[in-house]
């Protein structure tokens, strides 16, 4: 399939052209010779900007490996990987890092907040790591539309799970990055806060035309999504737009993940 044919659009068509986030033939192999394992078998992807991408599969398919080279977290093997319009191949691990601190926000499962920093300095974190200028009045409004400008002085311990992962889409939100990578935003969180952060991502797509690329386990987080990729043996084996709940449990039982 071409880049063109694989490029994932909101349903609505609205937002910036070109995508946010391409991924060509790309494969990544862990070891080598005999030992090797094939975790990326040429995967080609187009992310258009202001779409909002979960990323499905059976356990060992290849979510993680697929985030972890789209973001710059680790090399491909073969292929070539952009954010927008820079090629992350090439990249020396400084660029690589700064290309990590400025252009992409992360929400993993575990928040991973700083627990001796406030909430406001947990959320200014990334652009003091990258050197950059605070503008005030884009944390208050980041603060504000994440539910949080009452707790900005709070630590981490003194908040809900709900409200430190509203801190960490707070965090990714800040540097305006081109993409936010969700690694099971949700996994951590009761049903209710999880509807209330995925609605949150949601909005952030919808209101900002915020890009995020989200790997779950979850068929009911899924359909919180534009678009699914279903992953199996590290190839991309199916994509679903306007996936529901019960669509997107149906292709995964095909799929064989919970055989
Ligand atoms: N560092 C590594 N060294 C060797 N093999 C690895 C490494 N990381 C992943 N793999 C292998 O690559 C394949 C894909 O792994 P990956 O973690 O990307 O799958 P996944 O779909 O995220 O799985 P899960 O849903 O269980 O988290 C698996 O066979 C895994 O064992």
């Amino acid at each position: 399939m071409s880049t063109e044919t694989n490029t994932l659009r909101r349903q609505d068509g609205t937002g910036s052209p070109g995508p946010a986030l391409r991924l060509e033939a790309v494969v990544k192999e862990y070891g080598k010779g005999g030992r090797a394992v094939r975790a990326l078998d040429g995967v080609t992807v187009g992310i258009e900007r202001g779409s909002f991408t979960a990323v499905m599969g059976p356990s060992g398919s290849g979510k993680s490996t697929f985030l972890h080279c789209a973001a710059g977290l680790d090399r491909p093997t073969g292929g070539a990987a952009h954010i927008g319009d820079t090629a992350l191949a090439g990249m020396n691990e400084t660029r690589l890092t700064e290309l990590r601190r400025k252009r992409v926000g992360f929400v993993f499962q575990a928040f991973n907040l700083i627990p001796a920093l406030s909430v406001r300095e947990n959320v200014e974190l990334p652009l003091r790591l990258a050197g950059e200028r605070l503008d005030p009045a884009w944390l208050e409004e980041i603060l504000t539309r994440v539910g949080l400008a009452g707790r900005a002085g709070h630590r981490p311990a003194e908040l809900s799970g709900g409200q430190q992962q509203r801190v960490a889409i707070a965090r990714a939100l800040i540097t305006r990055p081109d993409v936010i990578f969700g690694d099971e935003p949700t996994g951590a969180l009761d049903t209710v806060t999880a509807k209330e952060i995925l609605s949150l991502l949601r909005s952030c797509v919808d209101t900002t035309g915020q890009t995020v690329v989200m790997v779950t386990h979850d068929p009911v987080a899924a359909s919180y999504a534009d678009t699914v990729l279903f992953l199996a043996d590290g190839r991309i084996a199916d994509t679903m737009r306007a996936p529901t709940a019960d669509r997107v449990a149906d292709r995964m039982t095909h799929l064989g993940a919970w055989a």
